[in-house]
């Protein structure tokens, strides 16, 4: 293996946490590069540091400590060990607490921060940020809607961190080449701007023509001096979420997470549903509980993917879902409460199709909707915890053969319904996949335990990205995303066996990222929107050949060699 040249000397090498090796340093390397006492004299194996890491994590008290990593390779194989224990602990659900308390908890910069109040330092800022280096990714949030736990201010660079670990984690993008960025725009968290330790702006959340300038001149500045890097958009609020998408999407490679990634991950887990219960999609009555950024992601998927694989028309397939939000069902005489935004495809009629008839006059809730509408699919994205109660479980089970029920909503302390109360209110006959994390559940009627599927976009994203990166595609297309869809979908467990979850586990997340990236190059190749000339059969090893891995290089001192 020939050695990586390596420009930094002495404690910044041991601070950079994409070259420390911490205790890992060979005592010829120690010598070489200035690190003689400045650790203890055993050198330890990447597998020792991993025994002592996990040993560390498990006798601590909180789980928050994992944030900002002073070591990469140790931090990242770490968890690739033990990726299913400890996947929720940078993730959903403890990333929440630890967003929700990141003025509290805050130690080391992560990424960068922009905000209007310096917004004549912006290209500056970056530029030091950047520091001359290339980025395949830009992961941005401006904090409004984090997971389900609302605005956060600036609290926003958490989950940019930690999509972008997981890009690395899943997909293998190189941690050195991912930008983490929060826009601080100011924030309407009564509790953040009241707490005295509060780190970002205190001013009221900016919006209108002033917020979407600010992201304009954000996004403007990132084509001048990344103009390759993928630009991911996390937790956006529902208002600006498709409308920066739409800006953006035909200029640059730009991709939504909520919107689409939410939708591609829900239409796979549809689809391998749709294969235990026996349906088409076009066949399915959809109830989307929650009509913001992540739900109508999932209807505009769901209706897109009934015309294209089915045939129908776009006024067919826009019945397909009712919208359910907070004034109820997005039916014509509610319209002066529908959101701007919203498609108007999806708005029902007040006299709908023949069976369900007139609807009642004002606000219609889930469980009238459910009562009339008998539907198969139920999707939770309202951030309302235990919004699926037991009426509305058993309204629907009697409805249906197989519900197929899909509380989304993160983290776990937001979800819809628990699985195993769901289980049991449809006599074992739910078909069930969750945002977050769950243990198996009894099913009645069987000594079997039910393994409930993660539908959440981190199965899909990565790959996704990674395949839009290494393709070097100019944009992310609906093709893109489709094939990333129909890979996921292939490799569901529920398509061999009905008893089995209809997603395969987050334990095998890599190599069902590797399949999807594999997919979107070869979407992107035939969409004629990226010039890779590899030959097909040669993209496996090309896209293996890119992927980083959480091992150590054998470092040489060169002045002229890396220091990032
Ligand atoms: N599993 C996954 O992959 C994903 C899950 N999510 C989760 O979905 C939830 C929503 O996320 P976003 O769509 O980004 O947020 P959002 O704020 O854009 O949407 C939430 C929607 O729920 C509606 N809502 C609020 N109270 C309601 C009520 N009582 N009844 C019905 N609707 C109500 C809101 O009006 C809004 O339209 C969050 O918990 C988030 O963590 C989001 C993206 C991906
Ligand atoms: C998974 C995700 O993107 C969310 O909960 O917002
Ligand atoms: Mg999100």
């Amino acid at each position: 293996m020939t050695a990586l040249k390596v420009a930094l000397k002495g404690p910044s090498l041991l601070l950079n946490p994409s070259l420390n090796k911490g205790s890992a340093f060979t005592r010829k390397e120690r010598e070489e590069f200035g690190l003689m006492g400045l650790l203890p004299i055993q050198s330890n194996s990447l597998e020792e540091q991993q025994n002592r890491a996990y040993e560390q994590y498990q006798n601590h008290q909180s789980n928050l400590s994992l944030r900002t990593p002073q070591n990469w390779v140790l931090f990242y194989s770490l968890i690739i060990r033990h990726l299913k224990e400890m996947f929720p602990v940078i993730y959903t659900p403890t990333e929440a607490e630890a967003i929700a308390n990141f003025s509290h908890l805050f130690r080391r910069p992560e990424g960068i921060w922009l905000s209007p109040s310096d917004e004549e330092h912006m290209e500056q800022s970056l530029i030091n940020v950047m520091d001359g280096q290339e980025f395949d990714l830009v992961v941005v949030s401006d904090g409004e809607a984090i997971l389900g736990i609302g605005d956060q201010g600036s609290g926003a660079i958490g989950i940019s961190s930690a999509k972008g670990m997981i890009y690395t984690l899943v997909a293998g993008v190189d941690p050195a080449r991912i930008l983490p960025v929060a826009l601080d725009v100011g924030t309407n968290n009564k509790d953040l701007l009241e707490d005295d330790m509060y780190l970002g702006w205190r001013h009221e959340r900016m919006r209108g023509e002033t917020y979407l300038k600010f992201v304009d001149k954000f996004v403007s500045l990132i084509r001048k001096h990344q103009p390759n890097a993928l630009l991911h958009f996390e937790d956006f609020g529902v208002d600006n979420a498709q409308k920066l998408l739409d800006t953006y999407r035909d200029e640059h490679p730009v991709f939504n997470d909520d919107v689409q990634g939410t939708g591609a991950v829900t239409l796979a887990t549809l689809q391998a549903a749709l294969i235990v219960t026996g349906g088409k999609l076009s066949e399915q009555r959809i109830i989307s509980f929650g009509a913001g950024s992540a739900g109508l992601g999932i209807a505009r998927q769901l209706r897109d993917a009934a015309i294209l694989l089915d045939g129908v028309s776009e006024e067919e397939a826009n019945k397909l879902i009712f919208l359910v939000d907070k004034h109820g069902l997005l039916k014509q005489g509610i319209s002066d409460k529908i959101r701007d935004g919203i498609d108007r495809g999806f708005v029902r009629k007040d006299r709908d199709e023949k069976d369900i008839g007139e609807w009642p006059e004002g606000e219609n809730d889930l469980l009238e909707v459910i009562k009339r509408v008998k539907p198969t699919v139920l999707i939770g994205t309202s951030t309302v915890a235990g919004a699926f109660n037991e009426e509305i479980v058993r309204a629907m089970a009697e409805g249906t053969e197989r519900p197929i029920i899909l509380p989304l909503s993160n983290p776990t302390s937001k979800c819809e319904a628990h699985p195993k109360d769901l289980m049991k209110w449809t006599n074992g006959k739910a078909l069930i996949a969750t945002g977050s994390p769950y243990d198996p559940v009894d099913m009645p009627g069987s000594s079997e335990k039910y393994e409930v599927a993660e539908c959440n976009n981190a199965l899909v994203y990565p790959g996704l990205g990674m395949g839009a990166i290494v393709s070097k595609a100019d944009r992310v297309t609906d093709k893109m995303i489709v094939a990333a869809c129909k890979a996921l979908g292939d490799m569901s467990p529920a398509r061999k066996d009905p008893k089995k979850p209809l997603l395969p586990d987050f334990e095998d997340a890599q190599a069902v990222n590797m399949e999807i990236a594999l997919a979107v190059v070869k979407a992107a190749i035939d969409e004629g929107i990226s010039d890779l000339k590899v030959p097909e059969e040669d993209l496996r090893s090309y896209l293996e050949e890119r992927t980083w891995k959480a091992e150590y290089a054998e470092y040489k001192y060169d002045p002229e060699g890396i220091a990032f």
